[in-house]
């Protein structure tokens, strides 16, 4: 029995690091829209919901990017929090504090690429923090602002049930109910430790940020932009498994551990936590990149690409993705007919005894 795919999401599955062509650095810039649209809810969060009184004497501020991959889109986010934070520390006459950014990312994440293309005028000392943000990463009440973006959509692990169950397709879209619910289950658990985790990282009166594909609550999981779009990836590898290019049962074995939530599910977990005040849950204006399937392809291979090498080797890339690009010619308007809901929320940490500060 094949076991790959749970190890791999075990020690974690980067995007493609570098800068080259085909880098992740190179081919985010969908990712990028979004930091770019959230600049003004970041803003407004800070502005009225950060108030630096509960920071008495605050030398310096910390500001942590979780799942920040290469970059550039989290020095993107970064300067948008700092603006905004300085703004507010500014217009209620405090002094401004100085900023330390802790770049989190997975251990194998190129942070090497990260170091190098730092802004060379930023603001503030920048760290990296390897490790998974599912667990503890950061002193307790050590953070005042934590951000993350695309990418808790990522699953700790493929669910053990699906593995045997979901067999002719790499995703849960389309296998019916049961594989869907073991997703759903395990992204509940995820986002779970995940926020314990935060809990007693941010300090009370800190934010979260959260920012992530979804699906509108009550909405099928049919009809979201994103399911469609790993649908369509999913038959291409049913269709290179047909013409004998990969071994069938590999396809059966491989799973990819990603799962669109919704707001319901997670406002569920988010009180079931109880350490944290929903300040704001709202849909980000939609994003109007003009799609094209050679940069939909890309975009998808930057992020994939070490899961499926690892998988099933390093030479299926090129034709896999050619295929892929193919099939996304006749098909990317059955992406875009679906709903593609990318969805803010802003938590604030509550005071120690849980009442919101
Ligand atoms: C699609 S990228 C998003 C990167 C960046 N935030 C952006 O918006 O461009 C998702 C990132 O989340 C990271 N990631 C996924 N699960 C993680 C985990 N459990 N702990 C830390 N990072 C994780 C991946 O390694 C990857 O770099
Ligand atoms: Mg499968």
């Amino acid at each position: 029995m094949e076991k790959a795919n749970i190890e791999s999401s075990k020690h974690g599955h980067v995007m493609t690091g570098g800068s080259g062509t085909q880098s992740y650095a190179k081919n985010s810039s969908f990712q990028r829209d979004v930091a770019d649209a959230t600049k003004l809810l970041i803003q407004n969060a800070v502005s009225e919901q950060l108030n630096p009184r509960n920071f008495p004497g605050l030398e310096t501020f910390y500001v942590a990017d979780l799942g920040c991959s290469v970059g550039p889109n989290t020095f993107i986010a970064v300067q948008n929090i700092i603006d905004a934070v300085k703004l507010k520390y500014q217009s209620s006459n405090d002094k401004i504090p100085e900023f330390q950014v802790l770049f989190n990312d997975h251990t194998q994440n190129d942070f090497n690429t990260l170091f190098k293309s730092l802004p060379l005028n930023r603001e503030y000392y920048a760290s990296g923090v390897p490790g998974s943000f599912h667990s503890n990463l950061f002193p307790r009440a050590s953070l005042h602002f934590v951000h993350t973006s695309y990418s808790l959509q990522w699953l700790s692990c493929v669910p053990k049930e699906v593995i045997t169950k979901n067999k002719g397709r790499i995703y849960h879209f389309g296998a019916g109910e049961e594989v869907t619910k073991a997703y759903a289950r395990q992204h509940a658990t995820d986002f779970a430790n995940f926020l314990q985790a935060r809990a007693h990282e941010i300090v009370p009166g800190g934010l979260m940020v959260i920012v992530l594909p979804s699906r509108p609550n009550g909405v099928s999981h049919s009809r979201v932009s994103f399911n469609i779009l790993n649908g369509i990836f999913s038959s291409t590898f049913v269709d290179l498994a047909k013409k004998g290019m990969i071994d069938e049962e590999k396809v059966d074995t491989f799973n990819l551990p990603i799962y669109p939530t919704s707001p319901q599910e997670l406002e569920a977990t988010i009180k079931q936590n109880g350490c944290f005040s929903i300040e704001k849950i709202e849909s980000l204006p939609k994003i109007t990149t003009a799609d094209v399937p050679h940069v939909v392809s890309l975009g998808t291979r930057a992020i994939t690409e070490g899961l499926i090498k690892e998988h099933f080797g390093e030479e299926i890339l090129d034709v896999l993705f050619e295929h892929f690009t193919n099939k996304l010619v006749e098909s990317l308007k059955d992406v875009e007919s679906g709903l593609a809901v990318n969805l803010f929320l802003l938590l604030k940490r509550k005071d120690e005894d849980n009442t919101t500060v």
